[in-house]
């Protein structure tokens, strides 16, 4: 029935203002209405149609997608999008494409590493895509390892040029997006060589290929490395390989806010600290906590409406049968993601304002901030992503076997999304680096300074190792007070384990690789400790609109309880809650469930997702799944002919072959 509301029904049980609630989930009245216009501007743009992707071969893929990049860049030229509108359309567009890279890497690692005529050089010429760049850094054999990158940039002083060069195999540049055959620059990371010193790792600026024919210059052998996991999904993406055979750049194109190389081959370390050479995968991982949030909200949708279009068992007398989304099992595994994907957003959007705050703080040459915004957003990188990579899937399972199919839309966007665990940081790599920070605050404890920002609460580490959990009633655990100091608790006593864990071993290093899987744990429970305080900050504000507020409270509750059911182990080895308590957590968990279950469909409309970006048959707005389902499966390439390709050839002479061997 097109036109029909099939969830009519269920967004009018909600209890909160939903329109309020979009705003909440933008982050404001504005970034709604530009969301809302772009969205819709893109949905009804038919050069953006995407439901084919899955049925393209790689080539023909790749060429579409720089077909939409192309009209992409003409809508936003001539529209004259403002820079935020602009990458709300490259949002929209929902398609991996070597302009993220652009935009989202090779532009920043200028702006950030480049000195004031540097960006006045190349920051024009990138904006308007005169040059198309990439960020250049993986190696075939390092990625995690970044000193050990064996890329080298040698000093000529005769010339005043670097040479970069491909000394072996395993120095071959591997992986970055939009490289393979699009770019025509690069940031490269190259260890710098002045009279035969080693000076470490380095960015510099180099043009690959030709401005005339796009061939690659002299020197450079650079292609793509391959089909990538899962049809269609990154396979857009040109992932390459790069490899230089003594090529000359100028002095000028090393980036040198963070260290010099004078005409004479002086190397010049500035106040900065070498650690901003890093500073481009810091912010990148702020953008990936943030898109975290949109990933899963948009897992979650799906899984939400089509729950509840879903009907199995439970019919009386012939009537109708129970949606899914009313059993418990199917609401304790569902409302967690509901409730993650609005913790990431708000925790995104306070990590936004870390790395603000931390940016103004460098150029003030205040560098006391920078450790710290390093671990929060390696940790919540790690712990967001992983978070989404499960939470997508367990959104599939929920959709039972129509989840499988690629009209759901979510293998695709699985697809899409479960690199985001490896890419900017392996994930575990990334909890070793904050569980190397908190084990660098507990050893500072005793000198007497004082740990600020998400590390505050360990200057309260003395209460924290002797509290006692309060709860004597379930409704107990819905006190923000109750559930800050368990995860306190918990978190403070785990990483003081590890700190005395380590005493045991002479070599500090060593006890660190020993003790490593410990130590990740530890770095678990203070990141999402981060994630909980965040939400709880976030409701002490302002929250305008009728039952807003009490809603996110709700979802701010599930979140934590949820967290402690699932770590029920921690809680309770380190004596932060009894046996008891935590049952009663259990009991208020399914309290809170029943809570949210009126309002599930109208919180995942406050996404405000069009049915263009969601893709999927089952996540429909309307909720008009079955007939859709049915009319997208005559739409496969297989439908196409009665009688498949390959009836004559092979199921004929098969299925002749058996009708003889019965005849003997
Ligand atoms: C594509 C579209 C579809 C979907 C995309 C979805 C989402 C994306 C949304 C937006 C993003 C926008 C654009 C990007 C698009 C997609 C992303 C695609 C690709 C990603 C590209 C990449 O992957 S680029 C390569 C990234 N590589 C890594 O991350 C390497 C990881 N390794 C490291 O970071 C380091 O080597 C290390 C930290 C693990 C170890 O370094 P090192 O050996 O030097 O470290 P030590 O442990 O000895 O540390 C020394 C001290 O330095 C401190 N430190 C380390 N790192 C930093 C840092 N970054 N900042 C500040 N300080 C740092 C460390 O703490 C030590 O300090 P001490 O005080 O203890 O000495
Ligand atoms: C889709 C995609 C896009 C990418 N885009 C880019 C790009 O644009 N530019 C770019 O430069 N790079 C890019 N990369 C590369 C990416 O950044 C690296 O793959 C990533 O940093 C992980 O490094 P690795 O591959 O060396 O993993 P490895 O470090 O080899 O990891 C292998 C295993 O070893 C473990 N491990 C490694 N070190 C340790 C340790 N110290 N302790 C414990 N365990 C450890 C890891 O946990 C993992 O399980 C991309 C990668 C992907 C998948």
């Amino acid at each position: 029935m097109e036109g029909v509301d099939h969830l009519a029904s269920e967004r009018s049980r909600a209890q909160f203002d939903v329109e309020e609630m979009k705003v909440v989930w933008a982050g404001s009245r504005h970034a709604l209405e530009v969301s809302d216009r772009i969205s819709r501007l893109v949905a009804s743009d038919p050069a953006f149609r995407k439901d084919n992707r899955t049925s393209l071969s790689r080539k023909e893929l790749f060429k579409n997608t720089l077909r939409k990049t192309a009209h992409a860049w003409k809508r936003i030229t001539e529209l004259r999008l403002s820079e935020e509108e602009a990458s709300r359309l490259r949002f929209y567009v929902d398609e991996p494409a070597f302009t993220d890279l652009h935009w989202g890497m090779f532009i920043p690692a200028i702006k950030g590493q480049g000195t004031e005529e540097q960006l006045q050089k190349w920051l024009p010429l990138a904006y308007k895509m005169q040059i198309i760049g990439c960020y250049a850094q993986t190696e075939l054999g390092h990625g995690s390892n970044v000193q050990g990158l064996e890329t080298t940039a040698t000093f000529d002083p005769q010339t005043d040029e670097f040479i970069i060069h491909s000394p072996t195999l395993t120095s071959s540049k591997w992986w970055p997006g939009g490289l393979g055959k699009v770019s025509t620059h690069a940031v490269i990371y190259a260890r710098l060589i002045i009279d035969g010193k080693d000076y470490g790792v380095n960015g510099f600026i180099v043009q690959l290929r030709s401005m005339d024919d796009h061939l690659p210059l002299p020197g450079i052998t650079v292609g793509d490395i391959g089909m990538k996991f899962g049809s269609g999904a990154y396979n857009t993406m040109d992932n390459g390989v790069l490899r230089f055979d003594h090529v000359r750049i100028p002095r000028d194109q090393m980036l040198m806010r963070v260290s010099q190389v004078t005409r004479e081959g002086k190397f010049v370390q500035s106040n900065v600290p070498r650690q901003l050479v890093y500073g481009t995968m810091v912010y990148v991982r702020q953008t990936i906590v943030a898109d975290a949030s949109c990933a899963l909200s948009r897992a979650v949708c799906i899984a939400t409406r089509y729950s509840a279009v879903r009907r199995q068992f439970g019919s009386q007398n012939g009537g109708v049968e129970t949606q899914v989304i009313d059993y418990k099992t199917q609401q304790s595994r569902l409302f967690p993601l509901l409730a993650s994907a609005y913790a990431f957003r708000f925790v995104g959007e306070w990590l936004k304002w870390l790395y603000t705050d931390v940016t103004q703080r460098l150029q003030a040459n205040d560098f006391s901030t920078l450790p710290e915004a390093h671990a929060c957003t390696a940790g919540l990188k790690s712990l967001t992503t992983s978070a989404t990579a499960d939470g997508i899937e367990e959104c599939r399972k929920l959709c039972g076997g129509h989840g499988y199919l690629c009209s759901s839309g979510l293998p695709e966007l699985f697809a899409v999304y479960v690199p985001a665990c490896t890419y900017e940081g392996d994930n575990i790599v990334l909890l070793l680096q904050v569980a190397r920070f908190l084990m660098k605050t507990v050893s500072q404890l005793g000198s007497g300074k004082k740990p600020v920002g998400t590390t505050a609460y360990m200057g309260r580490v003395d209460q924290l190792m002797q509290c006692h959990c309060a709860v004597q009633r379930a409704e107990d655990w819905l006190k923000p007070s109750v559930i800050l100091e368990a995860f306190e608790a918990r978190s403070a006593r785990m990483s003081v384990a590890c700190a005395q864990n380590l005493t045991n071993f002479a070599n500090p290093e060593e006890g660190f690789l020993e003790l490593s899987a410990d130590l990740t744990e530890a770095a678990v429970a203070h990141c999402q400790l981060i994630v909980v305080s965040k939400f709880i900050e976030k409701l002490k504000q302002d929250i305008p609109g009728k039952g807003v507020k009490e809603q996110l409270e709700i979802l701010c509750n599930i979140y934590a309880l949820f967290l402690l059911h699932k770590h029920l182990g921690d809680f309770l080895k380190t004596g932060c809650i009894s046996p008891k308590q935590a049952s009663l957590a259990n009991d208020q968990l399914r309290s809170l469930y029943s809570q949210a279950r009126p309002n599930a469909i109208a919180l995942v409309d406050a996404f405000d997702y069009t049915d263009h970006f969601l893709g999927s048959v089952l996540g429909r707005y309307d909720g008009n799944v079955y007939p859709k389902l049915y009319e997208e499966a005559w739409k496969d390439p297989l439908n196409d002919s009665v009688v498949p390709d390959g009836y004559q050839e092979y199921i004929r002479p098969m299925l002749k072959q058996q009708l003889r061997n019965a005849r003997l």
